[in-house]
């Protein structure tokens, strides 16, 4: 284990970042000025920003965190949609889990997805959010209704653990989104755009191919390294002809990439920041597909549009926390940070708390902050983890707990109210992910007050100001990622640096609104190609 020594941290200022620019940006923060922390004051109102075509839009998704959230992409599928719905007739898809069933939503039956190949044929559920989001759900409950994550039951579910017929389950959804466009589910209403996200409908615009049918699609890449890969053989259970199972098709080195067949069949493909669409176009972080990325890239048909967060992460008004707080007054900080320490037996401290709140996976560096761990602690600060994911992860984490009590607490599970009070109770937040096409819990701890301190990569590095609103560090490994840390055990004692930097990170502009013109371009312009007709909301 790395136990790289943080000398003189209490004394040792020169470690506080201090260039001319930092200086300057940071100085509009070093008195509080509510005008400033008054979120997204700058930004267009939702219907304000003036006309704005109007598409209906099927949004296909396998998670959506009004009912089931494994990770951003459930926060995305929530947000996104109704960010859109201002301006577009958008209506989502997904599959009706057991939690869908056991919701207190009343599911109306409107249609009928007739079977394909070994897809079985299912009812097609309506149900209407309180808000008035339409959601449609597949109702197959051999398939759905399970004991278990949307994905397996493994921990966090995507990778491991997966359930053994999960081609079938999003051949399923993928083909119920193209049935839904074809126009051949019974509905009175037929989507002129798909909007699908990740592997998990990577088939849908593959499947329209097939079935020699027209509709411009949108295929969104939350996370490259889960690609939905299965063995050849299935292709004919699928309904895949043998005639796409080639390089320019769904093959991907001898297999079945559910992925490949979105990123190939799509109109458009866009991924979730500016710098991960870049990075996925060379052998670093392409997975395989790099060379396909780039032709994508070279086309102009793929683009990376950031994610926001929504109006619930606002620490003035958010009811989970212990008490509210905005950037005037930081006795509710304190307050969720005395919560915290108390819930996850730490000590009393006045040293910095410092959290990870994530899927405990490789890719998000955990065993980089397992090795920071006993500096951290030796500098008097605390640790709080939250997450599941691999089981050798969470074994080394209740270890290092176990180690340290008082200093080091980690629960491992699943908890939305404990995550926002982390978030709200931390001083520093830990994200030395390998890679992060976008990630949303940075944007929730700046909100909350609590400095990122996180590998300068993909959505981390376009949503973090390195030494104003969190730290950058640049190569996922100890020594940098110590350096980082270093430089915020030094910010952290200098008070006023410490509330200015906290007053600017709580004034990030990241919402959905940000996030309504780029798609709306996207979608107007990929109709325009098709030929689709796009009328003009009033
Ligand atoms: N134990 C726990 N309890 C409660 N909540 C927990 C939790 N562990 C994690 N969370 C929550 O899960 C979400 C994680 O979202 P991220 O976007 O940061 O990463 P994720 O890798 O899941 O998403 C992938 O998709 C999203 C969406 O596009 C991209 O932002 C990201 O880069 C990509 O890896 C946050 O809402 C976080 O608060």
């Amino acid at each position: 284990m790395g136990n790289v020594a943080l000398k003189g941290i209490d004394s040792d200022t020169k470690a506080v970042p201090r260039s001319r620019a930092f200086t300057a940006r940071l100085e509009e923060f070093r008195l509080d000025d509510t005008s400033k922390t008054g979120r997204d004051a700058a930004l267009p109102r939702a219907r304000g920003e003036g006309r704005h075509p109007s598409q209906r839009i099927l949004f296909a998704t396998p998670e959506i965190a009004d009912f089931v959230k494994v990770g951003g992409l459930g926060d995305v599928s929530s947000a996104l949609p109704r960010a859109l719905a201002a301006h577009h007739d958008i209506r989502i898809l997904m599959p009706a889990y057991r939690e869908v069933r056991n919701s207190a939503l009343n599911i109306r039956r409107v249609g009928h997805l007739p079977a394909h190949a070994e897809l079985p044929a299912c009812e097609l559920g309506e149900m209407t959010c309180a808000d008035g989001m339409v959601i449609y759900v597949l109702l197959c409950p051999e398939l759905y209704e399970r004991d278990g994550g949307p994905y397996g039951t493994g921990p966090g579910g995507y990778g491991s653990g997966g359930w053994e017929d999960n081609d079938i389950r999003f051949a399923r959804l993928s083909l119920a989104a193209a049935q839904i466009a074809a126009g051949q589910a019974g509905l009175d209403w037929q989507p002129q755009l798909l909007h699908l996200n990740d592997w998990t409908c990577g088939l849908a615009p593959a499947y329209l191919e097939w079935m020699g049918r027209q509709v411009p699609s949108v295929f969104t890449i939350h996370n490259l390294a889960y690609q939905g890969l299965f063995d050849r053989s299935r292709c004919t259970a699928l309904g895949i002809p043998d005639s796409a199972f080639h390089i320019e098709g769904v093959e991907y080195y001898g297999r079945l990439s559910f992925m490949k067949a979105g990123i190939v069949y799509a109109s458009h493909v866009t991924t979730v920041s500016a710098t991960y669409a870049q990075e996925i176009t060379t052998p670093e972080f392409g997975c395989g597909l790099e060379g396909l990325l780039c032709c994508k890239a070279q086309q102009g048909r793929l683009s990376g549009i950031p994610n926001g967060i929504d109006d619930s992460w606002d620490p003035r008004t958010d009811a989970h926390l212990v008490q509210a707080f905005s950037s005037n007054d930081w006795r509710g900080k304190r307050a969720n940070a005395d919560y915290v320490r108390h819930r996850f037996g730490l000590a009393p401290s006045a040293g910095p708390l410092f959290a990870m709140v994530s899927r405990m996976v490789h890719q998000k560096g955990v065993d980089l902050v397992i090795d920071a761990a006993p500096s951290i602690v030796q500098a008097g600060g605390q640790l709080v983890f939250i997450g599941s994911g691999e089981r050798r992860v969470e074994e080394q984490l209740d270890r290092l707990a176990e180690r340290y009590p008082g200093a080091v607490a980690a629960y491992i599970g699943f908890d939305e109210y404990e995550a926002r009070c982390i978030y709200a109770g931390s001083d520093f937040l830990l994200m030395p992910s390998r890679f992060e096409p976008c990630g949303l819990s940075q944007m929730y701890a700046q909100r909350f007050g609590s400095l990122p301190i996180a590998h300068r990569t993909g959505g981390l590095a376009d949503t973090i100001e390195d030494g104003v609103t969190g730290f950058l560090f640049e190569g996922a490994n100890l020594a940098s990622f110590m350096l980082a840390i270093q430089q915020a055990f030094s910010v952290y004692h200098s008070t006023e640096l410490f509330y200015a930097m906290r007053r600017a990170a709580m004034t990030g502009r990241y919402h959905w609104r940000q996030s309504i013109a780029p798609y709306t371009q996207l979608y107007r312009r990929i109709c325009n190609e098709a030929g689709v007709e796009v009328r003009q909301a009033g």
